[in-house]
């Protein structure tokens, strides 16, 4: 089993639209990706390399900082939206059975005024991280025509559940960063991410280097390419269960460097949630899961995977 490559150019997030035959034969493609392997990697989606180096640079600024710097910033310090902000290092465990995952993480779910940014050397933070998130949802939004095109849905079925993105709604960019590793420090089983699929509709997944795995269904890990200005598409969990497990959601996690590599690593996720009070239902019509919406959804999930 290997993550298939498809070129995404003919539905470019540059382009007004894309063409009822191309519109077919990406909903072929993603369909057999998503229901054998749970990930795709996207080429020519309109969003460049250029935008995701500037994306990864500025978040390593902020991630360099002393941790006292950042602790204005943590997750659960902005009201109403406990998942925004800041995750230090071994906070967040996506494996219960493992130690906390080596890893730090800033979480961007709201792109309200109020919200306090990252200023001084920073200030292009805010910025750089709006417009990569618009462009992410953008395309998320065409992977979900194409998606329900290719389950012969109705694509408001998925589109009208993702009114609220950047509002009331869970939908999360996430910068994360991997620090360098002493193998001897690092606790028994620990990893730099835990074996863990996502929770919400499907992810964006921007890889700075190579370091994640995903499991097959045959039940090996294997290493997803990491192509310059390619996208990882994968389902998520709430999508495996509205589609009646027909997409399904794969396992996914990064392993600690080998012993003496101190190389670090960056990547960049767009979670995207539906809003929070659209009520997902299985799409076939069956009662195989109960209708659940999706901000019960996603608190369940935070409870189970955050220390705190
Ligand atoms: O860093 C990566 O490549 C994967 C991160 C991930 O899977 C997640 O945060 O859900
Ligand atoms: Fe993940």
């Amino acid at each position: 089993m290997s993550i298939h490559v498809v070129d995404f150019g003919a539905f470019s997030i540059n382009l007004p639209d894309v063409s009822g035959e191309s519109l077919h034969i990406l909903s072929k493609q993603l369909k057999t990706a998503f229901t054998e392997v749970g990930f795709v990697l996207l080429t020519n989606t309109g969003i460049s390399h250029e935008e995701v180096d500037r994306v990864m640079d500025i978040s390593k600024k902020f991630f360099l900082q002393p941790d006292e710097l950042k602790q204005p910033f943590s997750r659960n310090s902005f009201a109403k939206i406990p998942n925004h902000g800041w995750v230090s290092l071994e906070t967040e465990r996506l494996n219960q059975r493992r130690p906390g995952d080596l890893k730090e993480a800033f979480n961007i779910v709201s792109l309200q005024p109020d919200i306090r940014w990252p200023s001084g050397a920073l200030k292009s933070f805010q910025e750089t991280h709006t417009s990569f998130y618009l462009h992410c949802k953008e395309l998320a939004v065409r992977v979900l025509r194409v998606m329900a095109h290719s389950l012969d849905m109705d694509p408001e079925v998925f589109l009208s559940a993702h009114r609220h993105v950047g509002s009331e709604n869970g939908t999360t960019l996430r910068s994360l960063y991997y620090p360098p590793v002493i193998s001897e420090e690092a606790k028994k089983d620990q990893l730099r991410c835990g074996e863990h699929s996502d929770y919400g509709t499907i992810t964006l997944l921007f890889q700075g280097s190579e370091g994640l795995q995903v499991l097959s269904r045959s039940g090996e890990f294997i290493d997803a390419p990491c192509v310059p200005g390619a996208v990882l598409v994968n389902i998520a969990d709430l999508m495996q269960r509205w589609t009646n497990d027909r997409f399904v959601s794969a396992l996914h996690r990064v392993l600690l460097p080998p012993p003496g590599d101190s190389s670090t690593r960056q990547s960049a996720a767009f979670f995207l949630h539906p809003d929070d009070d659209a009520l997902i239902t299985c799409c076939d019509g069956s009662n195989k899961y109960p209708p659940v919406t999706g901000g019960a959804y996603l608190t369940e999930r935070f409870n189970n995977s955050h220390r705190a």
